[in-house]
């Protein structure tokens, strides 16, 4: 891959017990919805989701973020912070309209998208963290728990609410869940399309820790990438592996068969139609703020 090196410096003056560092932007001639940057002083690799008003996951924001993680690993980063540009979303999920009377092509590559960088981000070898900086519905839910930590800023929302949506949570996206929130818990929530506040997610565990800030919330995420500083690389990512593994390999083997039933499921005639009253409602709740 063709990849742009440029060197940045970052003042973090503002920013108490930091001392001046700098970050290597690394991106792709094509990056239009990500910004990935390394911490040169702490090796740390951070990717801000930027794809305005609400970071939904299209086809290119999946390939770009794909992109970052190899970039990440490649680079041998000590870590990535997944984070966003806006101020009050994560990410909003599933860019609907690419489910929404979808074309055939693209909405295949588009799942299939998903998968790989699900399955990516889940088995990263390097350490991962979310700084959920907004609110993180359904597959911005599915970033967050791919990550080994998260934390999140008050106020904000997150869970698997694709029930309300009249769609199904697919079992990867409920395993990862599963990881972080008792059972009994996740199913109610699931099945009822619950969305947590922050105060709520961090009861059940769903988030690690709240904080007040997005600064907060990185060097939150940095003081959890930092905290393997002594450990093999190498035997972690294994041993990190051996937790992981069952999930990853059942996705693996059944890719098409997955795919196979997102396409009857949101082919089916009821589920356009509830998705396209669930996309009118958000867009006449946009007009009216
Ligand atoms: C056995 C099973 C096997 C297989 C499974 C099969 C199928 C599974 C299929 C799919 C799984 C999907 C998972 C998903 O991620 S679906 C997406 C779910 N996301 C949501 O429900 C969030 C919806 N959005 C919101 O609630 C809000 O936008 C918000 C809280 C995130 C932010 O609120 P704001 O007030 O800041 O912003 P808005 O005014 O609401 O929105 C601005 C703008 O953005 C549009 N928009 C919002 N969300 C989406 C989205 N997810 N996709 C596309 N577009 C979105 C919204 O309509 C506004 O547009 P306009 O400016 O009016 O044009």
């Amino acid at each position: 891959m063709n990849i742009i090196r440029t060197v940045r410096s970052v003042a973090f003056s503002s920013i108490p017990n930091r001392t001046l560092s700098t970050t290597r932007s690394l991106s792709t001639p094509s990056a239009q919805y990500t910004a990935f940057e390394v911490n040169d002083k702490t090796g740390i690799a951070t990717l801000t989701l930027n794809r305005p008003p609400v970071n939904s996951l299209n086809l290119e924001l999946l390939t770009e973020m794909r992109n970052c993680l190899k970039d990440a690993e490649t680079n041998k980063c000590k870590g990535l912070i997944i984070t966003s540009s806006s101020n009050s979303v994560f990410t909003a999920g599933l860019d609907l309209l690419e489910m929404y009377q979808p074309q055939d092509e693209r909405v295949k590559s588009f799942w299939t998208a998903l998968q790989s960088m699900w399955m990516e981000l889940y088995g990263s070898k390097i350490p991962t963290a979310a700084a959920i900086n907004g609110h993180a519905p359904a597959g911005g839910c599915l970033i967050a728990t791919a990550c080994e930590y998260r934390v999140m800023l008050p106020n904000f929302t997150i869970g698997l609410n694709e029930t309300l949506i009249g769609i199904v949570a697919p079992k990867w996206f409920v395993s990862a869940f599963l990881n972080v929130v008792p059972r009994r818990v996740a199913e109610q929530a699931i099945t009822q399309g619950k969305l947590f506040t922050t105060a709520e997610a961090h009861n059940v565990g769903l988030v690690d820790d709240v904080v007040n800030t997005k600064e907060e919330a990185i060097a939150k995420c940095e003081q959890f990438i930092g905290s393997f500083k002594n450990v093999n690389p190498y035997a972690r990512a294994l041993t990190k592996q051996q937790f992981r593994i069952k999930e990853l390999q059942e996705l693996e083997q059944q890719r098409e068969k997955d795919l196979q039933i997102f396409l009857g499921l949101i082919m089916q005639p009821s589920v356009q139609k509830a998705m396209g009253i669930y996309l009118e409602g958000l867009k006449k709740k946009s007009k009216k703020q």
